[in-house]
């Protein structure tokens, strides 16, 4: 099985093509504000219309509303709502049935007993997402370009498919995927000249790398 590829916060038409002719699987869009790669609802909404269903479009929300996740669906019309915020079960539930898309539930990680939730969110999820836990003061829960210990879903038994991201680079995304068996990689910060900036040859790199661990991947 391919490993998967997402590109996320991408924010000019530049890199989205770069990320789309370099073949990625998955291009994300960050809607929150605090974040570097925010884009407006017209910026969603041009870059969407690019990606014309050369990869799948990921909104990446934080404890988002209805009301805005209802903008979000209108501008863009993700084929992934990736909820990267501290929502519950239950509210992971309600959006999948009330916006009808496939969700990604991101898991943050910074020791074993945040494996704890996984039964919870795998039960409503289409996809889990591990990324490296934010620190406390952080200004967002991701993109900060840090690593977890990917040993810790050495022993990962998940019945779902899932994604490792958080500070990985086309230079340490084989070990990642050798050690987590994950079968697709997220990268913000790892394809940037600086916060909220892509680098079109870091994105290139990347997804070269991924293509070359091919045969690592099983989920
Ligand atoms: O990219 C962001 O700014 C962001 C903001 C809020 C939540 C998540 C965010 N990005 C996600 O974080 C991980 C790791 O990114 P990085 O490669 O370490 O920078 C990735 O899943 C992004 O989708």
């Amino acid at each position: 099985m391919s490993l998967l590829v997402k590109i996320c916060g991408l924010s000019t038409r530049e890199t989205l093509q770069t990320a789309l002719d370099a073949g990625a699987d998955m291009v994300g869009f960050v809607f929150f504000p605090p974040s570097p790669r925010h884009v407006s609802l017209e910026t969603g909404r041009d870059l969407g219309r690019q990606v014309k269903k050369r990869a799948l479009k990921v909104a990446l929300t934080v404890d988002a509303d209805d009301a805005t996740l209802d903008n979000i669906m209108d501008a863009l019309s993700p084929d992934i709502l990736q909820l990267h915020g501290q929502e519950s079960v239950a509210r992971v539930r309600d959006i999948k049935q009330k916006f009808g898309r496939p969700v990604m539930k991101a898991v943050p990680v910074a020791s074993a007993g945040d494996l704890a939730v996984l039964p919870g969110y795998a039960a409503v999820a289409d996809r889990i997402l591990f990324d490296a836990r934010a620190p406390k003061d952080a200004t967002r829960p991701g993109g900060l370009g840090t690593p977890f210990d990917w040993h810790l879903l050495e022993n990962l038994a998940l019945d779902l498919p899932y994604m490792v991201s958080g500070g990985l680079q086309p230079q340490n995304l084989a070990e990642a995927v050798r050690i987590t068996r994950a079968g697709g990689v997220d990268i913000s910060s790892g394809v940037e000249s600086a916060p909220g900036v892509k680098d079109p040859e870091l994105i290139k790199a990347f997804i070269r790398a991924a293509r070359a661990t091919r045969e690592l991947s099983v989920r």
